[in-house]
């Protein structure tokens, strides 16, 4: 019997779980003052400064800590479903004290279709065990509650009812019934079953959207649940269209693999989004669901250490630096931009100096006379007036610090020696040979570093007279002496300060920022891309490195992310600085230090320290994949060479314009692992009038390809609007004013990319309700209303324009408006061409 109007059936229910929530609260004070008091008795325990004492008390505050934090974070409205089950199959109860059967007994309906509640559960965010250890709730991640997910109507299992309860604090506030098997008359303990609401999952659709995401986790659809349970065997691929949920599941399915197996996922789960702005609308629903610590949520423009993505690219130019050509680019690059850092070091100025002497290795030949004498040895480089290299390099290494103190460059086309009082020279022709052949190896260009110091002094030593002598007591058979005549060489002249100028300035450290800044140079770059690119790509892509300044230090773009994470691996990381670590072995040990602090860090900061400390993850999860380019691939694929993947995304609203390449860069990324694909089909952010337009876009970009079902309809079509005037702030100004009274929460106004900042100003003063954002940014994110401004700006900005303005059309979970210029051709009816039937 459904309740429509009778407020006595649904305050009796209410008052039901009002009863349930009571015993549950109360069972919560009482493990908090349990946790409380094993933090106080190990707090004393610690004073008895026995190691013993010392050890079971870290162990104790660490559990308590835990048990602590956890009931803190999740004492609000965390029990928020039930479900009322038939008798099951087996009877035996499962590891949660639940009946785990899945199937109802095959007397547990009788004939006349009537049947007993046999069992209810209630479901939450933690699961809470009376002390007789009845479970008083569930959590929604155990294999008990997975019926109240999956059970539907046409495939029920055990469930007759399920219930969303809401609550706040310790007070419900209302409960939404779904009938599982509504051809049943069901009694629980005598009386027949209430059904309350119209369902939980449209109750919560309906609901005013804020700037965050709210977590799904009491309306979980089954084909959801599916993909959130799916064993995280290798890769788990999501399709599904706009609005299906894959944001929501890939974000509840972290929480379920960090449930289902800590231990292994104490690795890290990283989730990689598209734009900081979609950070930071879904950094919240993990802390909803209790997990924090293990999860970083990252943008891939920010995925590099020290890297902030804050520039965009214009589209040609994002389409080369995207391009898996750009492999090659920076190959050429990396060991090119050595040779123009030595190259464009200044010749001629000042003489630098630097004499060294050493006591050479007092070893006896035969004869008791010393060996070798005292050897001399002198370098000589010479300062130029100041480097022209835009090459970033290591502290203190093109130039070096003159006697005098001004800093000076050091001549790298030449290197002079003096050495047992004879003079050593290398010219600018041995020099380049002796690199060339360094880097003929395919190590990190910085890491070869020691390599080409050992060639340097080899070609030194080869021409000092030395050499010979060393080799007459070689075949004397006195390897020893020879050996040591050779290494008081190399650290007398290594431990010149001259000598290390020199290597600094000839083989410099390099950085990627100082790489991609060097490519800026049209010329330079122009040899690096022969054969890969074409002239006007290589100019295009020169021109847009310019935004880096000369010494790399500008603004990034998202793309140059992924070419600084390339470039990382081609040069070598430079080491990580240590971690300064407490000394005290008690901070590091006891839980409360670590845990209490974690309260106050918010999920950005949490990600950042993760990302600090991780490079490799146990489980990655790409989100919106369709639009990572081959060279982002690249970049995710080395944080989970050895995880397992949730790869979720919509080819239909990608903005790479070559989706075969990217699929072929994702194959790389992912390896020859096994895939297993799922698809969501059900459209649960737009009503039916937006989602009908949005297909009319669908067909023009993908055609063949299929729309997700909407699942409810609000009897609101789009809206067309006309710019007046010409004036295009003031219409979409005033539209946006509109949706502003009409609904409750935000209104999003998407622009063409080049027109996002004259969009804010245009909303300039209508409140923090409305937002301008250009078409790329609007990925993923979802507003009340929506003001799509120019369409055929949008489909025109790229060569991906069309699948744009599809992610565009279907942002909004209520009212849709149409802004057309000029240039859009609206029919009479103020229909833009591109949306006409
Ligand atoms: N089972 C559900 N119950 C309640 N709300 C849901 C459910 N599934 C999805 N939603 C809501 O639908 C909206 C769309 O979800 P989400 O952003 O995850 O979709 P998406 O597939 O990632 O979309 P897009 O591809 O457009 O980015 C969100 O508001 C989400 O909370």
């Amino acid at each position: 019997m459904r309740d429509t109007g009778h407020d006595s059936v649904r305050d009796r229910e209410i008052g039901v779980e009002q009863h349930h929530l009571d015993q549950v609260y109360r069972r919560l004070e009482e493990k908090i003052h349990e946790a409380e008091f094993l933090m106080n008795d190990a707090a004393k325990r610690g004073q008895v400064g026995t190691p013993g004492a010392l050890a079971e008390r870290d162990a104790q505050v660490f559990r308590a800590g835990i048990h602590l934090n956890r009931l803190n974070n999740e004492f609000e409205d965390f029990l928020f479903g039930r479900i009322d089950l038939l008798r099951g199959k087996d009877g035996k109860k499962g590891p949660d004290g639940a009946y785990t059967s899945v199937e109802p007994a095959d007397d547990a309906i009788r004939a006349d279709r009537a049947a007993e509640i046999a069992e209810t559960l209630h479901i939450g965010r933690i699961g809470v065990l009376d002390s007789d250890y009845s479970p008083l709730v569930i959590d929604w991640r155990a294999p008990a509650a997975a019926p109240f997910y999956r059970s539907t109507p046409v495939d029920p299992g055990r469930v007759v009812r399920r219930r969303v309860v809401r609550s706040k604090g310790r007070k419900v506030l209302g409960v939404e019934d779904d009938l599982m098997r509504p051809e049943l008359t069901a009694s629980l303990d005598g009386e027949p079953l209430a059904v309350i609401g119209d369902g939980a999952l449209m109750a919560a659709l309906g609901q005013a959207r804020s700037h965050t995401m709210r977590d799904i986790v009491s309306s979980i659809q089954a084909e959801q649940d599916l993909v959130i349970r799916a064993p995280a065997a290798s890769v788990t691929e999501v399709a599904g269209g706009p609005g299906t949920g894959k944001t929501a599941v890939a974000l509840h399915r972290a929480a379920y693999l960090l449930y289902q197996d800590r231990r292994r996922y104490a690795g890290g789960i990283l989730i990689v989004s598209p734009t900081p702005l979609l950070v930071a609308y879904t950094e919240g629903v993990l802390p909803s669901l209790g997990e924090e610590g293990q999860v970083a949520i990252r943008a891939v423009g920010s995925l590099v250490d020290g890297a902030e993505a804050t520039a965009y690219d214009e589209p040609a130019a994002a389409r080369v630096k995207g391009s898996a050509r750009m492999v090659k680019v920076l190959r050429h690059a990396a060991r090119g931009a050595l040779e123009g850092a030595a190259e464009a070091t200044g010749a001629g100025g000042r003489r630098g100096r630097s004499r060294g002497g050493r006591r050479g290795g007092a070893g006896q030949d035969g004869s008791g006379q010393l060996a070798f004498g005292e050897i001399e040895t002198e370098i000589e480089t010479e300062a130029g007036a100041g480097t022209a290299t835009g090459i970033g390099v290591g502290p203190g290494t093109t130039t070096g610090a003159g006697a005098d103190g001004a800093t000076a460059a050091v001549r790298t086309d030449r290197l002079r020696v003096v050495a047992f009082g004879r003079r050593l020279e290398l010219e600018a022709e041995e020099l380049h040979r002796i690199r060339q052949s360094v880097l003929s190896g395919t190590a990190p260009v910085n890491l070869l570093r020691p390599r080409a110091r050992r060639l340097l002094l080899d070609a030194l030593w080869a021409k000092s007279g030395a050499a010979s002598r060393a080799g007459e007591y070689l075949s004397k058979g006195d390897a020893e002496l020879a050996a040591e005549l050779r290494g008081g060489f190399d650290d007398d002249l290594t431990s010149e300060d001259a000598f290390v100028e020199f290597l600094d300035a000839w083989w410099p450290e390099l950085t990627p920022r100082g790489v991609l800044a060097a490519m800026a140079d049209e010329r330079r770059l122009g040899r690096w891309t022969r054969r890969v690119l074409n002239q006007g790509e290589s100019r295009r892509l020169a021109r847009s490195l310019r935004r880096l300044g000369p010494d790399g230090t500008g603004p990034l773009s998202v793309h140059d992310v992924a070419l600084l994470d390339e470039l990382e691996t081609l040069l070598g990381a430079p080491p990580r600085p240590r971690k300064r670590r407490d000394l005290d072995p008690l901070d590091q040990l006891t839980g409360l230090e670590e845990l209490m602090p974690q309260r106050e860090e918010s999920q950005r900061e949490r990600a950042e320290r993760l990302a600090a400390e991780r490079t490799e993850y146990a489980h990655v999860i790409v989100d919106e994949a369709q639009d990572l380019t081959p060279m982002q691939w690249r970049m995710v694929g080395r944080r989970g060479r050895q995880a397992t993947w949730t790869v979720v995304g919509d080819a239909a609203q990608s903005s790479w314009s070559d989706p075969d390449e990217a699929a072929e860069a994702r194959d790389e990324a992912l390896g020859a692992r096994p895939r297993r694909r799922f698809t969501l089909t059900v459209n649960y952010r737009n009503p039916a009038e937006i989602a009908e337009l949005a297909a009319k876009v669908l067909a023009l970009a993908m055609p063949g390809m299929e729309s997700p079902r909407a699942v409810r309809s609000t009897g609101v079509r789009p809206r067309f609007s006309v710019v007046r005037d010409g004036d295009l702030a003031a219409s979409v100004r005033e539209e946006a004013r509109r949706l502003l009274e009409r609904v409750d929460g935000t209104v999003g106004v998407v622009v063409a990319m080049h027109r996002r900042q004259q969009a804010a100003r245009w909303l300039a003063g209508l409140g923090e309700r409305v937002v301008a954002l250009g078409s790329l940014e609007a990925k993923g994110l979802e507003y009340d209303a929506t003001v799509v401004v120019s369409p055929a700006d949008i489909a025109d900005e790229s060569p991906a324009g069309l699948r744009v303005l599809y992610v565009a059309l279907t942002r909004a979970t209520q009212q849709l408006t149409v802004v057309s210029a000029a240039r859009d051709e609206p029919d009479a009816d103020g229909v833009p061409d591109l949306l006409r039937d």
